[in-house]
């Protein structure tokens, strides 16, 4: 991995709780303009790592290495953004903002609030926000100092689907256009695996999986949900086993590439698919890959 553009790297990080070791050797990294996803069930450690890489808990053992010129070079959001409630958003940016000792100034702050979608000239306390608008402004205190790297834990929980597009648009935008390292969390696959390069995956404190997102998702994938019409006169279905109804089918491949199988169907008389939806097998994923 060229040093130049890496950003921040966890490598053998070790964490116990009393007797209880919550993580063992987790390593990970992310490189500038990269979005690198941590994937894993309740209580894997992903919120722990997170912690220990923001300097909010100390590791047993393990390194951290950064590389950044910037003064703050991490910024992060750890579960639900602490806002305050009874401040409008421009004041939960100047608070937090002087908590650090510092003072950006209004622009500054209606800069940051444009940048992750937010009404700069909206007067109201942040309690009458959307979760959706709370987790922005919950980013855009994360940016406040301007760090190389953001850490996002579960930034899209409690969204509704179109809450959960828009910030990841958000955050696309960070890596993309702004050449941001962008590490986040979730235990559903569904927010992760459209929108990150690399996906790693920890259970029971350890990375079981590591590496691009369309390959571990694909590990994931147990079988296909397909739509569309004339589908119980498919030849094809039959042959492969599906469970066939009037208007959709389960499918699994044994073996068969998808490609091959939609392409085949095409050819079929009478039967057309309209959608194919990937089921995912989260044991599938979760399980220790044997090298
Ligand atoms: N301060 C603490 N003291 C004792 N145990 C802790 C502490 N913090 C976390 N743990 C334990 O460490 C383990 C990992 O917790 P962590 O919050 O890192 O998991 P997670 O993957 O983020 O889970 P979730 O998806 O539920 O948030 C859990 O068993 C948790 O109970």
């Amino acid at each position: 991995m060229a040093g130049r553009d890496m950003i921040v790297a966890a490598r053998e990080i070790c964490k116990s709780y009393g007797t209880r070791a919550v993580l063992r050797g987790v390593s990970l990294s992310c490189l500038k303009g990269e979005i690198a996803g941590l994937i894993g069930p309740n209580g894997a450690g992903k919120t722990t790592l997170f912690r220990i890489l923001l300097g909010l808990v100390s590791r047993d053992s393990g390194q951290l290495v950064v590389h950044s010129q910037s003064a703050k070079p991490l910024g992060g959001i750890i579960e639900k953004p602490a806002l305050y409630n009874y401040l409008s958003a421009y004041d939960n940016l100047r608070v937090f903002s002087r908590i650090q000792g510092l003072d950006f100034g209004r622009k500054a702050y209606e800069g940051l609030m444009e940048r992750v979608g937010l009404a700069p000239g909206r007067k109201d306390p942040v309690r009458n926000y959307s979760m959706g608008m709370k987790q922005r402004l919950g980013l855009a205190v994360a940016l406040l100092n301007s760090p190389e790297c953001v850490i996002l834990d579960e930034p899209f929980s409690g969204l509704d689907p179109i809450g959960i597009r828009s910030l990841q648009d958000r955050i696309r935008t960070l890596a993309r256009e702004q050449d941001m390292a962008i590490l986040l969390s979730s235990h559903n696959l569904a927010e992760l695996g459209g929108l990150c390069d690399t996906l790693s995956v920890i259970n029971h404190g350890e990375i079981v999986r590591h590496g691009p997102a369309s390959e571990v998702f694909g590990k994931a994938v147990g079988g296909y949900l397909l739509y569309g019409t004339g589908l119980q006169h498919s030849r094809l279905l039959k042959a492969l086993g599906a469970e066939v109804g009037s208007t959709a089918a389960m499918l699994t491949l044994n073996g068969r590439e998808i490609s091959d199988v939609l392409r085949e169907l095409s050819a079929e008389q009478g039967v057309n698919v309209t959608a194919c939806i990937p089921q995912t097998n989260l044991y599938a994923l979760f399980e220790k890959e044997i090298p």
